[in-house]
């Protein structure tokens, strides 16, 4: 249903092609709120390594984990989260006027920033705890932070707007990096749980790369309340979804999505596994942020008719909003 997207055209010498993808992807994130794309320009091993890595993370007993804990508030979102620890439906109304129960997350993550963050020192797992964590994930996250700058361009292109608009505003290097673990639970928790609550998110855009067992699930139509699956492509495929930031600049619509049961037939029910479980599952989000300063103002003409002399939320000011409630 969702159609996939080369990006690696983007960087092609023929002007046309190139002006071509980035109206096809600008047209997707104006439909859906996010597009499927392959070739983003991260190496396909650099991928693997990502995940071998953070499923040994994942798979250490809880004590390891907890030697780089998130601290206990929102701030720093930095280190390790256990099990139960966060829900994201405590702030998974935000836009609607839709009341929702409180639905528990069964996730545990890990949340890392960037080295060149002034604001934030990152929290990493201490010598011998995991040695290869550290080194693995600062260099995929500068990976991930070129892709970002070129995916910027690609939409600011799309819109019509001068090729760097979107890319300046992220020069300070905001963005986060999580990775994600589902552990395997019995099929009925999904009754009163979730693996992650219906959201959109609160940056520019998201890379997210997830394993082949499935349950990522979008809202279309907007606001319906309806959830469609987006069926997984695998590991090297980028799910790129639109940020609350994206949408205040650009009215482009953010992504409503969330994680729940994998459709049935999908791999998230493999032959030895029982019918009463579900599988686990992983998965890696790097958020693009705006610099903390920047200010979220309407970029285009008709994105917010907005009076002149209105004030501007700074995209610090909102990320401190949205995540708080959260931990
Ligand atoms: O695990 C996934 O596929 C989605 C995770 C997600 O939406 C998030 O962390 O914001
Ligand atoms: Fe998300």
């Amino acid at each position: 249903m969702f159609q996939q997207l080369d990006f690696s055209v983007f960087h092609s010498d023929n002007a046309a092609e190139r002006e071509g993808l980035c109206s096809q992807l600008v047209s997707n994130l104006k439909q859906f709120g996010f597009a499927r794309l392959v070739n983003v320009g991260i190496p396909l091993g650099d991928i693997d390594r990502a995940f071998e890595i953070s499923r040994v993370f994942f798979q250490l007993p809880l004590s390891e984990k907890l030697k780089s804990p998130h601290p206990p508030t929102a701030n720093p979102h930095r280190g390790y989260s256990a099990f139960g620890i966060e829900n994201v439906s405590a702030i998974s109304n935000h836009g609607t006027c839709i009341a929702r129960p409180l639905l528990k997350d069964m996730k545990e993550s890990y949340d890392i920033g960037s080295q060149e963050d002034a604001l934030y020192d990152n929290i990493w797992p201490p010598p011998g705890v995991h040695d290869a964590f550290q080194p693995a994930f600062t260099s995929f996250f500068s990976t991930c932070y070129r892709a970002q700058l070129s995916i910027l361009k690609a939409i600011s292109i799309g819109l019509a707007l001068p090729e760097q608009t979107l890319s300046q505003l992220h020069t300070e290097q905001a963005n986060e990096l999580r990775l994600t673990h589902y552990p395997t639970v019995p099929r009925g928790d999904f009754s009163h749980s979730t693996r992650i609550a219906a959201h959109t998110d609160f940056g520019t855009i998201t890379l997210l790369f997830q394993d082949d067992v499935g349950g990522l699930q979008v809202e279309l139509p907007s606001g319906s309340g309806k959830f469609v699956d987006i069926a997984s492509g695998g590991r090297y495929e980028c799910i790129l979804n639109v940020g609350d930031c994206l949408h205040l600049w650009t009215g482009l619509r953010s992504a409503r999505h969330r994680v729940h049961l994998p459709a049935s037939g999908n791999a998230g029910k493999t032959a030895d596994s029982e019918d009463d479980v579900v599988d686990e599952r992983y998965s890696i989000a790097y958020f693009a942020k705006p610099n903390r300063s920047a200010s979220l103002r309407p970029l285009l003409q008709d994105a917010g008719a907005r009076a002149e002399g209105v004030s501007y939320m700074t995209a610090g000011e909102f990320q401190q909003m949205r995540i708080s409630g959260t931990y």
